[in-house]
């Protein structure tokens, strides 16, 4: 067979695959419209069902990689389920979801990775606003940046929820990664001015010490912000990431130009609704406790004695006393599991308050 007659076979058994594949989408789409049916059915007049599952999501998501035989990689095969669910679930309910914008910042990104592209994200341009849009009822779920792997805690982030009653009911990992990115009026060899969030000039500080010793760094609200100048700017350059770049049709003069290759921010997802077990997840605490000898010790004991593993500890100022302290603490286990029930009720017995933030699933892509 000539290798054009091979072409004109292999594409027309995509057409039939293809077609194969739609017919199952929309059955898939059929079934989860009955599903929203069968969850508000059981309801009385006038409640709304909770259509959004995010511990039924990451068993999809979960049982795809098991499954899966390639020669599409685990992570590409979820991310194509991932969009599949997005879909069906906007057929149920299209979900409101805030994140810290502008347009084509990293937690939009985040939003997308944890939410697929079927939702309607909502910019905010704070972090505290995107917990009071929550509280408020505008969106249903916010997403928020809460630590990178470079810089350390987002203090803003924390702090927020000291003051607001919110729900974790999800985290989303990302890999950032920044280039220096350029508009028309700029020459590369004429850059006087370098922006971005102050996060991400840190997270390059060694990478600009050495290109761009001289060049000032100016820190604004967010790495899209700092693309958005850029556009019109003569001079000057911007360090964002790959949405930002294409959302303002800007040049990369340099890739990938972090100081640690690992560099990985991690996002919550908060909102009102408390998250089932699924076997794989994560809990995060904030508790204060009484300023004596032995506190912290008295606070970490019940982990260890029942053998659960913490994933991450800060200290924050409390707010209600000079030089009185909260810790919020994430581990592994869902809070209604026996074992987290026992570490949970001695935490209390010794703290000042203890606050339990939410169990979520730990996150799957
Ligand atoms: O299983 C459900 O409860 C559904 O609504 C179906 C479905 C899906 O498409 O698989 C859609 C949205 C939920 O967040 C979880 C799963």
């Amino acid at each position: 067979m000539s290798d054009e007659a091979q072409l004109k076979a292999l594409r027309n058994r995509i057409d039939s695959i293809d077609e194969k594949i739609m017919e199952l989408i929309s059955e898939r789409a059929a079934c989860a419209q009955t599903v929203a049916h069968v969850k508000q059915k059981s309801l009385p007049e006038g409640t709304k069902p909770v259509f959004y599952r995010p511990e039924r999501e990451a068993w999809v998501l979960k049982h795809i990689m098991e499954l899966n035989k390639g020669p599409l990689d685990n992570e590409e095969m979820a991310r194509l389920f991932r969009e599949i669910m997005s879909a069906c679930l906007a057929l149920e309910e299209p979900l409101r979801v805030a994140y810290l914008g502008p347009e084509g910042t990293f937690t939009q990104a985040a939003a997308i990775k944890h939410f697929g592209h079927s939702v309607i994200s909502v910019p905010m341009a704070a972090i505290d606003e995107i917990f009071r849009e929550v509280a408020a009822g505008a969106v249903q779920f916010g997403v928020v940046p809460v630590e990178n792997s470079t810089e350390g805690a987002i203090n803003h982030t924390l702090d927020s929820f000291l003051e607001h009653d919110m729900v974790i009911c999800g985290e989303v990992e990302l890999r950032i990664h920044h280039h220096l990115l350029i508009g028309e009026n700029t020459k590369t060899d004429k850059i006087s001015r370098v922006y971005s969030h102050a996060q991400s000039l840190a997270q390059c500080r060694k990478w600009l010490d050495a290109h761009y010793p001289n060049v000032e760094r100016v820190a604004v609200s967010s790495n899209a912000d700092a693309a958005r100048r850029v556009k019109g700017e003569w001079n000057s350059a911007a360090i964002a990431g790959d949405m930002a770049c294409e959302l303002y049709g800007l040049s990369k003069i340099a890739e990938k130009i972090e100081d640690r290759p690992d560099n990985s921010t991690r996002f919550l997802i908060i909102g009102s609704q408390s998250v089932p077990p699924t076997g794989d997840d994560k809990t995060s605490i904030i508790v204060s406790m009484r300023n004596k000898p032995g506190a912290l010790h008295s606070l970490l004991q019940p982990f260890h004695t029942n053998g659960i593993d913490l994933s991450r500890i800060e200290t924050r100022p409390s707010r209600s006393g000079k030089w009185t302290y909260v810790f919020f603490i994430d581990f592994f286990g869902h809070h209604a599991d026996p074992l987290i029930k026992d570490v949970l009720e001695k935490i209390n017995d010794e703290s000042v308050a203890l606050k339990v933030l939410g169990s979520y699933p730990k996150a799957v892509l």
